[in-house]
């Protein structure tokens, strides 16, 4: 069997997914002068990433997580590597930062592939509105779901052993699946491949959570995730913006 081709893909910014539990018992017990310079102090690396985001050079959100898999996730994009882990090392530096324990972490950059070229002879990574969606400014959507997932490769289910028009097939399905969600679902896809455990992050928004449930489901149905589709842990979540950060801390 010849080896299938590879599509090419296009790669923007750097994406961490950092999800953190809180040590509530400890963060109970510091005095409330303490408790209130690591919030003053978490609303000033905040602001810092605002600015950031301002100047278009990076994007982040903060999320509360519902379940026990972690408190609060934080989705951080940035131009490099580098700088997406001075992010992070400065975040572990807080003091806020001593009353949590890790409980996730993803590493992937923001990708779009090349299967259905718009424009012949254009380069689609030039155009503006692909720019746009290599280096998005996040959304700021009530509702977030992520969750890691891999293309299977195996026996007769090798997504990789089948060639480009298939695969460009069983995605163009997939994107007509996905576009029935417009304005209620945005997704951003990263790729993961050689950076973590999975191949791709799948991050949605949504206003109304049990949209995430909807389409998450719809999508079973999609040959390219019936067959192929194999998924990690999901992690659900609520907005939660700079202002409410001090009523969530609130002990
Ligand atoms: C709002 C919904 C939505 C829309 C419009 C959409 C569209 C599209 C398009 C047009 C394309 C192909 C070109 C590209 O941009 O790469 C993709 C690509 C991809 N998708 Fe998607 N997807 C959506 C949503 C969406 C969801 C909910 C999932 C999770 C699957 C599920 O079962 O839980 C997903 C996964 C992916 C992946 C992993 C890839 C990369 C596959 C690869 O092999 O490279 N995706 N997707």
């Amino acid at each position: 069997m010849a080896a299938a081709e590879a599509v090419e893909t296009m790669d923007g910014w750097y994406c961490l997914h950092d999800l953190r539990s809180i040590d509530w018992a400890s963060w109970k017990m510091v005095p409330n002068d303490v408790r209130q310079a690591a919030i003053d102090e978490l609303h000033a690396l905040l602001a810092k990433w605002d600015a950031v985001e301002e100047a278009k050079q990076g994007s982040h959100v903060v999320y509360t997580v519902v379940g026990q898999k972690a408190d609060i996730m934080m989705m951080i994009l940035r131009p490099t590597m580098d700088e997406l882990n001075e992010v992070e090392t400065a975040f572990n530096k807080t003091k806020f930062a001593d009353f949590l324990l890790p409980s996730y972490s993803y590493v992937s950059v923001v990708e779009l592939s090349k299967y259905f070229p718009q424009k012949k002879d254009v380069d689609p990574e030039t155009l503006p509105e692909t720019q746009a969606r290599l280096k998005p400014i996040l959304p700021k959507w009530d509702y977030i779901s992520f969750y890691p997932m891999n293309k299977r490769r195996a026996g007769e289910e090798n997504w990789y052993a089948l060639d480009f028009k298939n695969r460009a097939k069983l995605l163009y399905e997939h994107s007509k699946t996905g576009r029935k969600y417009a304005g209620r679902i945005k997704q951003i896809i990263t790729g993961s491949f050689g950076f973590d455990d999975w191949e791709w992050g799948v991050t949605l928004f949504a206003h109304d959570a049990i949209e995430l449930k909807r389409i998450v489901y719809e999508m079973r149905f999609d040959e390219v995730s019936a067959k192929y589709g194999e998924f990690g842990e999901f992690f659900v979540g609520n907005h939660l913006p700079n202002e409410k950060l001090a009523a969530f801390l609130q002990v």
